[in-house]
């Protein structure tokens, strides 16, 4: 599933960018502007800035990682904060499991020091399209 993600200058009055969220997919594919930085990462509270690597594609494991590998995979937390002057221009690719696939922890990893902490289900697209729109971050609707 291609996006392109395009930041225009912003206006004083509009605050454009990503607002912070986790990626919905399993993995998710980034090409980054060449010249224009705008992603940030959450860790620790903090927010850090991704810097710009020419032609580098940078990967991001997303939702569907964190909750097969029952934790193991972090799904990162990010935003795109606009630049005051130039535009922002980055392809993003995400990749993800056929919605009617049910998903969830690979069994084999899963034992009493590792429980299992998130449940199986189909269509996780839907439940974050849900969750987003109400500003609550979407895998905590199916931990255990
Ligand atoms: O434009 C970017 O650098 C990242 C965009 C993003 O996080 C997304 O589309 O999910
Ligand atoms: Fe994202």
């Amino acid at each position: 599933m291609p996006k392109r993600n395009r930041s225009p200058p912003p206006r004083p009055d509009l605050n454009l960018g990503v607002k912070p969220h986790a990626d919905a997919s399993m993995v998710t594919f980034l090409l980054q502007d060449k010249e224009v930085e705008g992603l940030q990462i959450l860790k620790d509270g903090q927010w850090f800035r991704v810097p710009i690597v020419p032609n580098a594609i940078l990967i991001n494991a997303g939702d569907q990682a964190e909750i097969m590998s029952n934790g193991m995979f972090k799904s990162p937390v990010h935003r795109v904060v606009t630049n005051s002057d130039r535009e922002r221009l980055t392809v993003v690719v995400f990749c993800l499991p056929n919605s009617k696939m049910e998903i969830g922890p690979v069994e084999k990893i899963i034992n009493e020091k590792r429980p299992r902490l998130y449940k199986r289900i189909k269509n996780y697209g839907a439940i974050c399209y849900e969750n987003y729109q109400l500003g609550k971050r979407q895998i905590d609707a199916v931990k255990i």
